[in-house]
């Protein structure tokens, strides 16, 4: 045991040595045209029978980034991902990723030789290793020198680990553990990654601690990742397409704005993503623009003034509407919009008008009452007046 702890060490250190020699303080990569690619695409046709339950599909899923796979709890979403995973063998189903068949009549390529990465709900680490021992497990058994894109000092700098790393499990938090699996599973070099509930079982603050983890592999790794959840909070700062299930089916998928029209989210909180451009910061206030209009924003308090891109996540009962711009209103983000449509909020008494920004989608939650006062129609340009805005 000692043997295997001490040749651990050594993988880390030599890998955390080489990595400083190459001056990777901070780990900035982007994928090599060496690389594999990653995957793009997934071909699914499965039907699966549990009791009164039946998911049955037969869809093309285009990955690349983040893709949400997103439904209430009990529509088959981890039935779904363990198929996908090959944790699961179900008779009659096909499955290909890009063009490699992982499931065809008799063929089933197990899990281990599907190029992907798994995180789980509980992190399922083992107990009796430290951090260090959990996050290299199995990356120097199971993955071949010629297949490494990712090395341990790569992801122990991105994951920000190094602390972590003489730990044992139960001496770190919830989010730390996730950030832990996350990191192995990196190590596993992926070519796509497959996360079932990462966040389900932290709480508020640990959630918040490792999103930004999960936003920073996205980006900075460029490996696809299958999100699992059914908190459309976490799927909003993080996805870039939403698949939407229900009932054993996928009813729906596209980009994450598109998507966020689909009524079936207006019940967990009708909500708008709006993607922005910085351009500078002038007294402590961002200043962003989409297209031709601008808004400004308190600048985040961490903000370095490198990112200029911005997703910007919108309430839709934080939108208000008028005929004519307002010169004599707090609310100081006021931009000019088109009605796109009207639809059924989840409350009787109110509607979700569909708003076009410059190509972008937007809601604002009205009461039908306002929305008559108003008389709007569809084609009519009014004014949106944005009372709120969250930052990603
Ligand atoms: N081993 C099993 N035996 C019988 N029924 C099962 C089994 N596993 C899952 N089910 C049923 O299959 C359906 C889909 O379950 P699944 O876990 O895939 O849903 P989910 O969308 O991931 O839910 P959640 O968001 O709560 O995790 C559910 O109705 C569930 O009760």
């Amino acid at each position: 045991m000692n043997n295997i702890i001490s040749n651990l060490k050594s993988t880390v250190i030599s890998s955390l040595t080489s990595a400083m020699q190459q001056g990777w303080q901070h780990f900035t990569p982007e994928r090599q045209a060496s690389q594999p690619p990653a995957a793009q695409s997934l071909q699914l046709q499965l039907t699966v029978k549990r009791g009164a339950f039946t998911l049955e599909l037969n869809h093309s899923l285009s990955l690349h980034g983040v893709t949400a796979l997103f439904g209430r709890s009990g529509c088959g979403k981890t039935t779904l991902l363990r198929a996908i995973a090959g944790l699961d063998r179900h008779a009659g189903a096909q499955i290909r990723c890009n063009d490699v068949i992982w499931q065809q009549g008799n063929r089933f390529m197990p899990v281990y030789q599907r190029r992907i990465g798994m995180v789980f709900q509980h992190s399922s680490l083992l107990p009796h290793l430290t951090a260090l021992q959990n996050l290299l497990y199995g990356f120097k058994r199971r993955v071949k020198h010629s297949t490494v894109q990712l090395e341990p000092a790569q992801v122990i700098s991105l994951l920000e680990l190094e602390s972590l790393l003489p730990l044992q499990p139960e001496q770190l938090s919830g989010g730390q553990r996730q950030r832990i699996a996350l990191g192995r599973a990196l190590l596993s070099q992926p070519e796509l990654l497959l996360l079932d509930e990462p966040l389900a079982s932290l709480d508020q603050q640990s959630r918040n601690e490792i999103l930004p983890f999960l936003q920073r592999v996205a980006h900075h790794t460029g490996i696809p990742m299958l999100l699992v959840s059914h908190q459309l909070d976490d799927v909003v700062k993080l996805a870039d397409q939403l698949v939407l299930m229900q009932d054993g089916r996928i009813i729906s998928q596209g980009s994450l704005p598109q998507q966020l029209l689909q009524p079936e989210l207006a019940a967990s909180g009708a909500m708008s993503l709006l993607y922005a451009q910085s351009q500078g910061c002038n007294n402590h206030l961002l200043q962003l623009s989409i297209g031709k209009q601008q808004l400004q924003l308190p600048a985040p308090l961490s903000n370095t003034g490198t990112q200029t891109a911005y997703r910007l996540r919108i309430q839709a009962r934080d939108v208000a509407l008028s005929l004519k711009p307002l010169n004599d209103s707090s609310v100081s983000n006021q931009l000019k919009v088109s009605i796109s449509g009207f639809n059924n909020a989840p409350h009787p008494a109110e509607t979700l008008v569909q708003l076009e920004l410059v190509g972008q989608p937007l809601q604002a939650l009205l009461t039908k009452q306002s929305a008559e006062r108003l008389g709007l129609q569809v084609g009519q340009q009014v004014y949106a007046q944005i009372k709120a805005v969250a930052l990603d």
